[in-house]
């Protein structure tokens, strides 16, 4: 049996925070603001995931209310979302995701950041894909107010 899923996650920029994407520390002036590492595309990952199995999002399995999760770092989020998935036995077809930045460049970072979401869902690189785009300056993500990320994703019954 095959199961679709989708994210869409945003997060804002701000100063004094570093930049994690995809579990990666990209440099940059500025970083996301949330209540965990704000790690944008893994939190869409971790979502189309848990949307594909039907068990909701993730802000009900790690709420932003639970000190447990300040600062956590969503790379140890992901992994249990996968544990839940593989617990309902399904694996990866593949994934294919936007990072929605107008700033920094991701490009020299899309390698890197394919390898360790790939890791993370226990495929391999090819069934991962990572896309980023501008907005061309339109719009919230267009005037670097914030980062978002979107996530399309097929799993199989192993
Ligand atoms: N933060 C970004 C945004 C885009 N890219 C790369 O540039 C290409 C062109 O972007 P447009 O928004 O003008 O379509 C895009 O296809 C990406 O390869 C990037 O590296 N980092
Ligand atoms: C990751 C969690 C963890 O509390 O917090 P945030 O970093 O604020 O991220 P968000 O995508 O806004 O909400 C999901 C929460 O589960």
């Amino acid at each position: 049996m095959f199961r679709i899923g989708q994210g869409f996650d945003v997060h804002q920029l701000t100063e004094g925070r570093p930049l994690i994407i995809g579990g990666i520390e990209i440099p940059y002036e500025k970083g996301l603001l949330g209540h965990s590492d704000a790690d944008v595309l893994l939190h869409t990952v971790a979502d189309a995931c848990l949307g594909a199995i039907g068990e909701g999002d993730i802000g009900r399995h790690f709420p932003d209310t639970d000190p447990a999760f300040k600062d956590a770092d969503s790379a140890k989020l992901m992994e249990h979302v996968w544990g839940i998935v593989k617990e309902k036995g399904y694996k990866l077809v593949n994934a294919d995701c936007t990072i929605i930045a107008q700033k920094p460049k991701m490009a020299p970072y899309i390698e890197q950041i394919r390898d360790r979401v790939a890791e993370l869902l226990e495929a391999s690189a090819e069934q991962v894909n990572i896309k980023a785009t501008t907005t061309e300056k339109l719009g919230f993500t267009g005037r670097g107010e914030g980062i978002a990320a979107q996530v399309a994703l097929l799993l199989q019954k192993a």
